[in-house]
């Protein structure tokens, strides 16, 4: 047998969700990757989660627990995986011992959208109807919007992208429209349906922690896939999201509680974090901003920290406290 003159390198293995979004983002990754480093192989493996097999709970019924990522991060501790490809904003604040946050790309559009049923005339929440239903099964959504909108109402939508649109654009459906993420939408190629960008300064509406942005996970320690993704990590996107990941993993709510943001940078080096926190019927919120020079890691983190101590003080923990004592307990 002749000798091979070098090591085959083996295929790197990219794990993700199994929906059309999460695919489309992995090969995003992947093409990006290509051209790095053009002499490798890559695969993309799809997994269901929990949260994709189970599709009747309400979100906000699964408590913190990691809905997303466990099933994924598990061949990843195991070598069947390189690298996970996540939502950032689907990615808890806390990782298991064993995996590491390595890089966040460039950020998408974070703001939320409205979608209005195919064929009905309205262009925005404002204009909406007494007593439209908005389809969504986010408590940061309906939280934020009941506590603006009174005269709208709200209805559990899940599923993947095109299943929710679907869900509204059946003329049978209870819902006059849903909201949804921009950046998921443009990726699906869904930009054309976007009736009304919301964020604080129109609609009032403000994005979650990490929302428009991917996180890049890899086992803890993995400095040869560190180093490959840091290569497409982006700064401004990065020290954005760990501060907006800081402030939510001190205020300690998962992905289930109404804990909204937005964060600008306002000068080259100075960061803007702003953030809400709404009680579920929309009766009470805490509303507060902070900007301070940021520049490396522990600066975006201690500005998320100081922000969610200003939000203690004007009320959140009041509101946070009473929302996880009356959430159903489900393991
Ligand atoms: N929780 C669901 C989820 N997780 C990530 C995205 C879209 C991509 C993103 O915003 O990063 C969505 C859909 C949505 O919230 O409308």
């Amino acid at each position: 047998m002749p000798e091979t003159p070098f090591a085959v390198q083996p295929p790197l293995r990219i794990g993700t969700r199994r929906s059309n979004l999460a695919v489309v983002q992995a090969e995003g990754i992947r093409d990006r990757l290509r051209e790095i480093a053009p002499d490798r192989s890559y695969e993309i493996e799809t997994l269901r989660t929990l949260g994709d097999r189970d599709q009747l709970t309400a979100l906000y019924n699964f408590g913190a627990k990691s809905l997303w990522t466990t099933e994924l991060e598990e061949k990843l501790t195991s070598g069947q995986l390189d690298v996970i490809v996540h939502c950032l904003k689907d990615m808890p604040t806390r990782l298991p011992d064993s995996c590491e946050l390595a890089a966040i790309p460039r950020r998408d559009d974070p703001r939320d959208a409205l979608i209005v049923k195919a064929g009905l005339p309205y262009t925005s929440l404002m204009s909406l109807p007494e007593g439209a239903v908005v389809g969504t099964s986010s408590v940061r959504r309906s939280a934020q919007l009941r506590r603006l909108c009174p005269h709208l109402r709200f209805a559990n939508l899940r599923g993947n992208v095109d299943t929710r649109l679907a869900k509204v654009d059946d003329p049978d459906s209870e819902y006059t429209c849903m909201v949804m993420s921009a950046a998921g939408l443009e990726r699906l190629g869904l930009k054309y349906r976007i009736n009304q960008y919301l964020h604080s300064k129109d609609g009032g509406i403000f994005h979650a922690v990490g929302q428009g942005a991917l996180g890049l996970e890899i086992r803890k320690g993995d400095a040869k896939m560190r180093a490959l993704l840091d290569q497409l990590a982006d700064h401004e996107s990065t020290l954005a999201c760990l501060a907006e990941r800081s402030l939510m993993r001190t205020l300690e709510g998962g992905c289930s509680v109404p804990i909204g943001v937005e964060t600008e940078w306002i000068q080259p080096d100075k960061l803007r974090v702003s953030a809400i926190v709404v009680s579920l019927d929309g009766s009470q919120s805490v509303q507060d901003t902070v900007d301070a020079k940021v520049k490396t890691a522990d600066e975006a983190n201690a500005l998320g920290q100081e922000l969610a101590a200003r939000l203690v003080a004007g009320g959140a923990e009041a509101i946070l406290n009473d929302i996880n004592a009356n959430r159903p307990a489900k393991d």
